[in-house]
């Protein structure tokens, strides 16, 4: 046997394996899904329920964002606070939330204005001192985007058991106006469900901070959230010292909901660029590990390895990839959505083709510069996730 082709037996061998894995993913996201969003948990009872700060970093204002906040003042839970903080003297975030703050008059809320530098993290930095204020062990941060339903918050601090640290909710979109918004719902019950439901099954980090709430006092151990503020990814490298320290990482049995008022496809695809671009300078190896659980790169592996192993028609083969892929990703948006989805069969199959075909090109674009846009600012991600501003 040649050297060439032990070496193109050994790829194919692996690239088939590495199918063979996809599945396995698939499979696991399927039943975790359907275990944790189907099943409900337990209730706390009204005397169990520990108080919890809630922090609301907020930047700019948008359409749906009065009825976002709005929702934050109206949880069903005994104990909260709320504390806003807004970096910008001038941002109009500051009239809507004292609007806000008159119109509920009996909340328990605080708005911090200005920021804290404690690194190139912008969010970090405009969280600080409401974290620093925060008067509960229990912290909540939730974006600006996030909606909550009235058993949202109760949910979360029913899943913050003794030996657990942090529980994230999983994230998801309300359905609104529009293309760009089926189009958001379908990559985060499809592509984002499958790793983030697959992999805390089986406890690997997979976490999205856009909702997360965590125990103060095992953070301080860490060096509290100021020591967050160098990473970009601050969420993945929160969860990873809280589980250093022993604690799990749990996923709520709700989503969360994004509902923020100014949303397109080109803005969600800076947005996954973005995120992709900090992954892949974080964490290498995903450049290599992330193509291959895409559906159609991963198809036309496939393809190739079963004609080279098992002489099977490629274009065959590709095709009921593409098709089961497909079904799969499907049973498992209903999963998520837990209800019946708010667009018909035909847009799911457009926005599901969209996303599958403009994936390899988002994923290439983070190689197209070295650099990366985030609000105001500009960002360079080292190899671990050390971030530096980038001054033009
Ligand atoms: C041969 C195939 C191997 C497949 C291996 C799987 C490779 C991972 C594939 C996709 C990754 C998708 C990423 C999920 C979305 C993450 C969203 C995100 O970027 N969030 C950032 C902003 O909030 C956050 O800062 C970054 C966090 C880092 C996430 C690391 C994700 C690890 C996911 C691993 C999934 C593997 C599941 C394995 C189960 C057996
Ligand atoms: O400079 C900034 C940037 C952002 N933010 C706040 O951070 C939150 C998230 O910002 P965006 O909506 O722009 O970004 P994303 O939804 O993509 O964030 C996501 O990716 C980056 C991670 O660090 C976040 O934890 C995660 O939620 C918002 O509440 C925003 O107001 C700041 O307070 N200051």
């Amino acid at each position: 046997m040649s050297i060439e082709l032990i070496l193109a037996t050994v790829l194919a061998s692996a690239l088939f394996g590495g199918w063979l894995f996809d599945w396995f993913i698939f499979s696991l996201a399927l039943i975790y899904g359907k275990w944790l969003l189907h099943y409900p948990k337990e209730k706390l009872s009204p005397e169990d329920t520990p108080g919890v700060s809630i922090i609301k970093p907020l930047m700019g204002v948008d359409p749906n964002l009065k009825h976002n906040l709005e929702t934050f003042f109206n949880l069903d839970y005994p104990s909260y606070e709320l504390l806003f903080s807004v970096q910008d003297e001038n941002d109009p975030a500051i009239l809507l939330v004292k609007s806000l703050i008159e119109s509920y008059p009996k909340a328990d809320v605080k708005l911090f204005i200005g920021l804290k530098h404690v690194g190139p993290n912008g969010k970090i930095n405009n969280m600080i001192r409401a974290y620093e204020a925060a008067k509960h062990n229990l912290i909540l941060i939730s974006d600006s985007g996030i909606k909550m339903n009235e058993d949202s918050l109760s949910e979360m601090a029913s899943c913050m058991v003794k030996d657990v640290g942090l529980v994230l909710q999983m994230p998801y979109v309300c359905s609104r106006n529009g293309f760009a918004s089926v189009y958001e719902q379908v990559y985060f019950g499809t592509m984002q469900a499958r790793a983030c439901l697959s992999a805390n099954a089986v406890g690997v980090n997979c976490s999205t901070g856009m909702s997360m709430i965590f125990k103060k006092d095992v953070l301080e151990v860490a060096g509290g959230l100021q020591e967050f503020g160098k990473y970009l990814a601050e969420d993945y490298f929160i969860a990873q010292a809280i589980r250093n320290q022993g604690y799990k990482i749990t996923l709520c049995t709700k989503p969360a909901l994004q509902n923020s008022g100014n949303y397109s496809v080109t803005d969600f695809h800076k947005r996954l660029r973005r995120w992709a671009y900090m992954r892949y300078s974080m964490l290498p190896l995903f450049v290599f590990l992330e193509p291959l659980s895409e559906c159609m790169i991963m198809g036309v592996a496939a393809s190739w390895a079963v004609q080279f192993l098992f002489d099977f028609s490629p274009m065959g083969f590709f095709l009921l990839h593409v098709l089961l892929w497909f079904l799969l990703d499907y049973v498992l948006i209903c999963v998520v959505q837990n209800g019946p989805l708010p667009f018909s069969k035909f847009e799911f199959v457009v926005a599901w083709l969209l996303r599958e075909l403009s994936s390899p090109y988002i994923l290439l674009l983070r190689h197209a510069d070295s650099t990366i846009q985030w609000r105001n600012k500009k960002y360079k991600v080292r190899w671990g996730g050390i971030t530096e501003e980038v001054t033009t």
